[in-house]
């Protein structure tokens, strides 16, 4: 009877302990190890939507909105769920706990497929879209990332912050009664920030038309999510011309850059002169003139979700006045009237409690891609949650983000913003598998610093600066996207803060 008392595998086990007293060691062990073999013979399901014969869950996912309905997904069937696209199937997991399994780097890696593999048409075996077992992976992370740590990152704050000031003048002089799109103009100034810090050349491009590489950054990625709901002849035949041009301008966009420098030496030890000149400290080679191009086109399409990120503290903000007053307290204590410098960032810790309440909340990075490592010779079926689910030693599995960062079991009231939950001990509280924003291990986000130090300055600045207010007041949150999610027509009147005294 006791064997059937319940199905969950941690209380079957306080279960054993508890009933230790009337048994000896080696029976209570051997009812354990039974206990364990029967939880393994049966797994729970992993639950699923129904779909359509042939088509499977084709209409579960709208191409043009899948994060939206996959965090939909996400509501209705909790921690785990599967879908059947095209004969394939994804398992999605959503949950803190099981995030954090997965996050085990012993069991389980990266995976590469779907829109990663469509990207390859783009970047080849750049940084984001190299198999695991790829050398070129090793080679481009030893040469890339030391220019990517905190403390170098830390040496672009006045460019970060001059940039930032360069927009906002602009704002503050249409004089409040204009209308701007937060994402069009926080878009601009992510990329002409990159193209400056990392590739040293000034694109112009905050006022007068986009730069051309926006525009193909979202047709590429846009396209690269599509590809894998389709069928190849159809994605050849009718998406082919587009994918490859708006791929074409990308790489353009990156070869202009090296021809600049290559026409204007120059001194600067900066992410570009790293790429095209410095040997990987372990096998002595430099990346081959066409992965300098691979890799500077993955910066930006990677970086352009600090902008969407951004997008999401603003709209939080209008909704919150209260957290706006509370971070101006913090900066007018802090900072006071004189100039913004990099000494006062580590003190703003309300304002950056609220860009990670922002990352939590909107789940900027939609999610990543797992797999369980290759055991060799063993094709036997992978465990989760302890034995409570079984999935094929080879599936394929996306950490939904939105469902691992509202989870409720974590997160009291996990629709509400609060930035106080983002701070001190409330903070380094939270396990791990709650603060996988930016990926995971090795494969974690190369420019986790950057971003958190950009999004940092420029939402200290945004708050300090600015009075907002939105555009329609009836606005209601909706949100699309395609490697990152962002709100959707969403804009709002911008005049220089009545409070500022600088
Ligand atoms: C708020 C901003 C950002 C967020 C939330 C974010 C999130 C992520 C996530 C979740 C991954 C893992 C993807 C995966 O496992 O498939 C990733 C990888 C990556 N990100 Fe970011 N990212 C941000 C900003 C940036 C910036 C500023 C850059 C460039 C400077 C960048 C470049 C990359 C690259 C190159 C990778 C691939 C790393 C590798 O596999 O070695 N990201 N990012």
């Amino acid at each position: 009877a006791w064997m059937s008392w319940h199905r969950e595998p941690s209380k079957q086990a306080v279960f054993v302990i508890a009933r230790g007293g009337t048994r000896n060691k080696s029976q209570c062990l051997c009812a354990f190890k039974s206990t364990i073999r029967e939880i393994m013979a049966s797994p729970t399901p992993i639950p699923k939507p129904p779909g359509v014969p042939l088509l499977g869950n084709i209409f579960d996912v709208k191409p043009g909105n899948t994060w939206d309905s996959l965090r939909k997904l996400a509501d209705q069937y909790g921690e785990i769920f599967q879908i059947k696209v095209l004969g394939n199937t994804l398992v999605f997991v959503a949950s803190v706990a099981l995030a954090e399994e997965l996050c085990d780097e012993k069991r389980f890696r990266k995976y590469v497929g779907g829109p990663i593999v469509e990207i390859r048409a783009a970047v080849h075996d750049a940084l984001f879209t190299a198999y695991d077992n790829e050398a070129s992976w090793g080679i481009a992370h030893r040469i890339i990332y030391p220019q990517l740590k905190a403390e170098v990152v830390s040496t672009h704050f006045r460019e970060m912050r001059n940039l930032a000031g360069e927009l906002f003048h602009n704002w503050k002089s249409l004089g409040g009664s204009h209308v701007i799109s937060p994402l069009d103009q926080l878009n601009r100034l992510n990329l002409e920030t990159n193209t400056y810090v990392f590739f040293g050349k000034r694109l112009n491009g905050l006022t007068g038309p986009p730069h051309p590489m926006i525009q193909a950054m979202e047709d590429s990625t846009s396209e690269a999510m599509k590809r894998p709901t389709r069928p190849g002849l159809l994605n050849w035949l009718v998406y082919g011309r587009k994918f490859k041009s708006s791929n074409k301008a990308m790489r353009e966009y990156a070869q202009e850059l090296v021809q600049y420098r290559t026409d204007n030496p120059t001194e600067r030890q900066d992410m570009l002169s790293i790429m095209m000149t410095t040997p990987d400290p372990e096998t002595g080679k430099t990346l081959t003139p066409s992965q300098v191009i691979d890799e500077i086109v993955s910066m930006p399409i990677g970086s352009s979700t600090a902008p969407c990120l951004l997008v999401y503290s603003l709209y939080y903000l209008l909704q919150n006045p209260d957290v706006v007053a509370k971070a101006r307290e913090e900066m007018d204590r802090v900072i006071g009237a004189g100039e913004f410098e990099f000494d006062h960032l580590g003190q703003l810790k309300y304002v950056e409690a609220i860009m990670r309440e922002s990352l939590r909340l909107s789940s900027v990075a939609p999610g990543f891609n797992i797999e369980p490592r290759p055991r060799e010779g063993d094709k036997s079926p992978v465990l989760l949650g302890g034995g409570k689910y079984q999935i094929a030693h080879n599936q394929p599995m996306i950490i939904v983000l939105q469902g691992v960062n509202r989870d409720p079991a974590v997160f009291e009231e996990p629709m509400v913003f609060k930035p106080e939950r983002m701070m001190g001990e409330a903070f380094e509280n939270l396990p791990a598998g709650a603060k996988k924003w930016f990926g995971n291990g090795k494969r974690e986000c190369i420019g986790k610093q950057y971003a958190l130090q950009w999004s940092h300055i420029v939402l200290a600045m945004l708050i300090r600066e600015l009075d907002f207010e939105p555009a329609s007041p009836e606005y209601q949150l909706e949100e699309d996207g395609w490697f990152n999610t962002r709100p959707v027509d969403f804009s709002v009147r911008v005049r220089a803060s009545a409070k500022a005294t600088y």
